[in-house]
């Protein structure tokens, strides 16, 4: 029989040419990007480098194809990174997100338009919307809803502004780190972190640091600068600030709901065409009278639409007047969603579609 490092040499060599063959393929694949950018060039189509219908339909394909081992999470997290990369040949994306740096918005971002997009952290949700708007950002990445806390009402809020539109939506799992630089828990003085966090982490908190004073602060990246700063404090924060910071993780995974998940959209100018799997989100309002909700609704059970998600605000146009978001499965280019918001629109005081785009895939 072969020895250890015989058998592991000859796997090696096999991984080595197909490592070759890899590098070969990925590189046609490459020029081909660059052979598309000259085509959208040619036709003036500068505006489009970016296609995340296809993106969409791309990652689906080898997910579904995938024969393994590898998970087609795996599989679609690799195709991710080598789209990333090929775009960025024909155009680098400038991401604009709620900041600072090591935000969970970030990792969101990055998890959905790859590692090879530029991200520019903003301060605050309306300087994301600013800055696509103003063209300084290509597109924009915020929070919309989180699974154990519900929606993000400044970021609704901001559709009433705002002309941009939603173009695709990305789910990151929330994991929460209790970090810092104390030795242990029992030395904690304050505890850091964005409100959101500090209201997902509430159980734990109240179960093993019941006393000790919790500090909202504007994002979870702050919570663990000050948490690096100052003697005897702690934050709750997520890998990404851990990273940057450096900073010790005293207990992983804090989360009151193991399968805490938080739902970002993104935003930008383009009207994004039909993937094959797609939601619609419509800002709409309805008349104040008797039963105008349900007339507003009822287009869409008539025409087989399955809604996901209605949330309503205030209006900003009076007292107890309310406009409502509503997602529902299906690209508006169909013709069965073109008949249903036809109908709606006619119920309908305020009507506007903020985007037809493809449902998250990774
Ligand atoms: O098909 C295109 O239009 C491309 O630009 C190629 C490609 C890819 O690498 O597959 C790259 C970027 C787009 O967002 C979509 C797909």
């Amino acid at each position: 029989m072969a020895s250890e490092q015989e058998q592991l040499q000859a796997i090696r060599d096999r991984i080595d040419v197909i490592d070759r063959q890899l590098l070969e393929l990925i590189s046609q694949r490459a020029r081909c990007a660059q052979d598309v950018a000259k085509v959208k060039e040619a036709f003036g189509d500068t505006s489009t480098f970016y296609r995340p219908e296809r993106e969409a339909k791309v990652l689906r394909k080898v997910m579904e194809l995938n024969p393994g081992p590898l998970s087609d999470e795996e599989i679609g997290r690799l195709f991710r990174e080598l789209m990333s990369a090929c775009l960025a040949l024909e155009r680098p994306l400038r991401i604009a997100f709620l900041g600072p740096e090591g935000t969970f918005t970030q990792a969101a971002a990055l998890k959905h338009f790859g590692h090879s997009a530029q991200t520019l952290p903003q301060r605050a949700i309306d300087e994301v919307f600013r800055d696509v708007e103003a063209g300084d950002a290509d597109y924009g990445v915020v929070p919309v809803e989180n699974s154990t806390e519900g929606v993000v009402n400044y970021t609704l809020d901001m559709f009433l502004q705002s002309s941009l539109n939603i173009c695709g939506e990305v789910q990151l799992r929330i994991h929460h780190h209790l970090a810092g630089l104390v030795p242990d828990l029992k030395q904690i003085t304050r505890i850091y972190s964005h409100q959101q966090s500090l209201a997902q982490c509430r159980e734990w908190l109240d179960a093993n640091l019941p006393t000790v004073p919790r500090v909202p602060v504007a994002s979870n990246a702050e919570a663990a600068r000050v948490a690096l700063n100052e003697p005897g404090s702690a934050c709750i924060t997520g890998q990404g600030a851990v990273d940057i910071y450096r900073l010790p993780v005293l207990m992983p995974n804090i989360e009151d709901q193991p399968d805490n998940t938080t739902r970002f959209l993104i935003i930008g100018k383009q009207p994004i065409p039909a993937s094959g799997d797609d939601r619609t989100t419509l800002l709409v309002s309805s008349y104040n009278r008797p039963g105008s909700l349900q007339a507003l609704l009822q287009p869409l059970a008539r025409y087989g639409l399955t809604m996901t998600r209605i949330e309503s605000r205030p209006s900003g146009r009076g007292m107890w007047d309310y406009v409502f978001f509503i997602d529902f499965d299906g690209h508006q280019d169909a013709p069965a969603v073109q008949q249903a918001l036809a109908e709606l629109r006619q119920q309908a005081s305020l009507f506007r579609v903020l985007g037809s785009y493809p449902k998250g895939v990774l």
